[in-house]
Parts: C-alpha cells; sequence; structure tokens
C-alpha cells in the first residue's frame, strides 16, 4: 500500500499542518485560564511531527485546536493549505467529512461509534466521501490487515475486542479515507507493553509510507522511536523543537533536559537525581519568573 494521497491540494512543498501563534484560553472572566501560549508548529509532507509534554501542558489542547474540538483564542491554524481557524463548526464538520484531517485518541472508544462494527466503522468515512459499498469494504479490509488484524473481526462492536485490537481499529479508520494528516493524542498510553510496541511498530510503519503524523505523548520513550522531529510542551508553550535525535543527544531547554535525564533507556547514563533537583529548581525559578498569569 503506497503512500496516503493528498486529498485537498497536491503542492507537496507546503506544510500539510502550520500552526501559527496559537492561543488557547478556556473559562470565562476569573475562571478564565491560558492553555497554550504563541504556539507554532508546522508538520511537513510524509513528517511525523511528536510533542511531548507533562499533564496539563496542553498537548490535548492543541490536538483539539487541530481537530475544531476547541476553538482559538488567537492565532492561526492552516490544515493542507486550508486555513481553517474561524471555521463554524458546520465547516469543521465538512472538513472532517472530506478527511483532511483524522484523529485517534488515547481511549479507542472515543474514536469509535460503540454501536457500529468493526467493519461499518472502517467504511462509513468511505461511504460519506461517496465510495461504492464495494470498494469500500475491500479498503477496509486492506487497512485492517495494515493493522495487523484478521477479516474474523470484521462482524464485531468494538465492545467485543481487546483494548490493543480496538486501537489497531481506531488507527485503521483513520487510515481509510487517506487524509492529509492524523492527529493521535497519547495513542499508547493506555495499552500494555506487548500491544504497546505493536502499535507503535505500526506507527513506524506509516512514517515510513509518508503518512503525516502528529503524535502527542507524555512519555518521550514511545515518541523518540517514531517521530521525525519533537516539539516539547511546557506549561502551555512549545520551548523547544528539533530533530528527535537533537532532542535526545543535546537538549537545549532545562524541561528537555529534566524528560530526557527522568529516561534511562534514552541515554547511556541518566542524570543523578542531584542533576534531576537542580533541574527541577531551574524550571521553577523560570517558571516564575516568565509566566505571567493569563491576562
Ligand atoms: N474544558 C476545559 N476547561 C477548562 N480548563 C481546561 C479544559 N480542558 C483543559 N483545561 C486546562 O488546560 C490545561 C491544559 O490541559 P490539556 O488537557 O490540554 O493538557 P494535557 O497536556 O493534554 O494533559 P494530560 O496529559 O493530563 O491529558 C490544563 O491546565 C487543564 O486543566
Amino acid at each position: 500500500m503506497g503512500r496516503c494521497s493528498t486529498v485537498s491540494d497536491d503542492d507537496d512543498s507546503r506544510p500539510v499542518l502550520d500552526v501559527a501563534d496559537l492561543e488557547v484560553h478556556y473559562g470565562l472572566r476569573r475562571r478564565r485560564r491560558r492553555a497554550l501560549h504563541g504556539v507554532s508548529l508546522t508538520v511537513n509532507r510524509g513528517e511525523t511531527v511528536g510533542v511531548i509534554g507533562e499533564t496539563g501542558s496542553g498537548k490535548s489542547t492543541l490536538a483539539r485546536a487541530v481537530l475544531g474540538l476547541v476553538r482559538a483564542t488567537s492565532g492561526r491554524i492552516t490544515i493542507a493549505g486550508e486555513e481553517v481557524t474561524g471555521y463554524s463548526s458546520q465547516q469543521w464538520r465538512a472538513l472532517r467529512r472530506r478527511g483532511v484531517v483524522q484523529y485517534v485518541f488515547q481511549d479507542p472508544l472515543r474514536s469509535l461509534d460503540p454501536d457500529l462494527t468493526v467493519e461499518e466503522s472502517l467504511i462509513e468515512p468511505l461511504l460519506i466521501q461517496g465510495v461504492p459499498r464495494a470498494e469500500a469494504a475491500a479498503r477496509g479490509r486492506a487497512y485492517l490487515a495494515r493493522v495487523r488484524l484478521a477479516d474474523d473481526l470484521l462482524g464485531r462492536l468494538p465492545g467485543e475486542l481487546s483494548g490493543g485490537q480496538r486501537q489497531r481499529v481506531a488507527v485503521a479508520r483513520a487510515l481509510v479515507s487517506e487524509p492529509s494528516l492524523i492527529i493521535l493524542d497519547e495513542p499508547v498510553s493506555a495499552l500494555d507493553s506487548a500491544n504497546r510496541v505493536g502499535v507503535l511498530e505500526i506507527l513506524k510503519e506509516l512514517r515510513d509510507a509518508g503518512v503525516s503524523l502528529v503524535f502527542i505523548s507524555h512519555d518521550l520513550g514511545s515518541v523518540v522511536g517514531v517521530a521525525d522531529r519533537i516539539a516539547v510542551l511546557y506549561q502551555g508553550e512549545i520551548v523547544e523543537v528539533g530533530p528527535a535525535r537533537t532532542i535526545i543527544k543535546a537538549p537545549g531547554h532545562p524541561y528537555t533536559r529534566l524528560l530526557v535525564g527522568s529516561a534511562p533507556t534514552l541515554r547511556s547514563a541518566s542524570a543523578s537525581r542531584a542533576e534531576r533537583e537542580a533541574l527541577r529548581a531551574l524550571l521553577h525559578a523560570r517558571t516564575e519568573a516568565d509566566l505571567a498569569p493569563a491576562r
């Protein structure tokens, strides 16, 4: 199976995702909270970009903004050459129906309709696009094989699958319409280690086949083997972005150093406890100085 086709244009030089100076606030007046500040990120066609950060850093908010599930307070989001920032919910629905951007969430039950069989879930996006049923069914089966699941699961409901099988079906469903971009928000976090390895292998194959992916995770170790570039999100801001190898070998920001130092498998020697505490203190000092509350 080849590269995912381009849905809305065929200019390969244009980023498939261009997020510029994105700001997202939640709540009103005194409850107003800034979740993202000045976030800029591009994903080139065929590129896999990892976004890592600890809990509450704004990873899901970024995913939701790019999927039109949360509104940008300011900034610009362009997907496959289409500026979507000011889209109404109707326009977002139309964009999703065209299959330009697809998603996989941590909990596959959020990505899959519990009342649709695996086959129905796989062919639904294609039928919406007007693909004839027989062709849609054939493509659904092909993508099921691509995530290494057998045809005998086609008649099952999501509730009749294991967690790992469900997440593979969610990945196959995201792929079936051959979108320009797939957003994966913590796709392996809820899986046991065998399934995690299996799904990461599938993501690597997709990357090698030239599918454009955003892989969001709190776990640097999961992202590092899959992503071409990694963006580090800290308290709603991207503090560092670079090739995966550079992020691991020469992390620039104290928070990235802390992440790398806390993941012993990523370095020959993990940071000592004293080093980690020194980095935490440095981070704390920066946070106090740099991050003003939302106005
Ligand atoms: N619907 C909401 N209303 C108000 N605040 C929210 C809402 N959703 C998220 N937040 C806040 O925005 C910030 C970023 O949340 P977000 O869910 O994007 O973080 P995350 O990095 O995905 O965290 P996790 O890894 O725990 O999922 C947090 O401070 C969170 O409490």
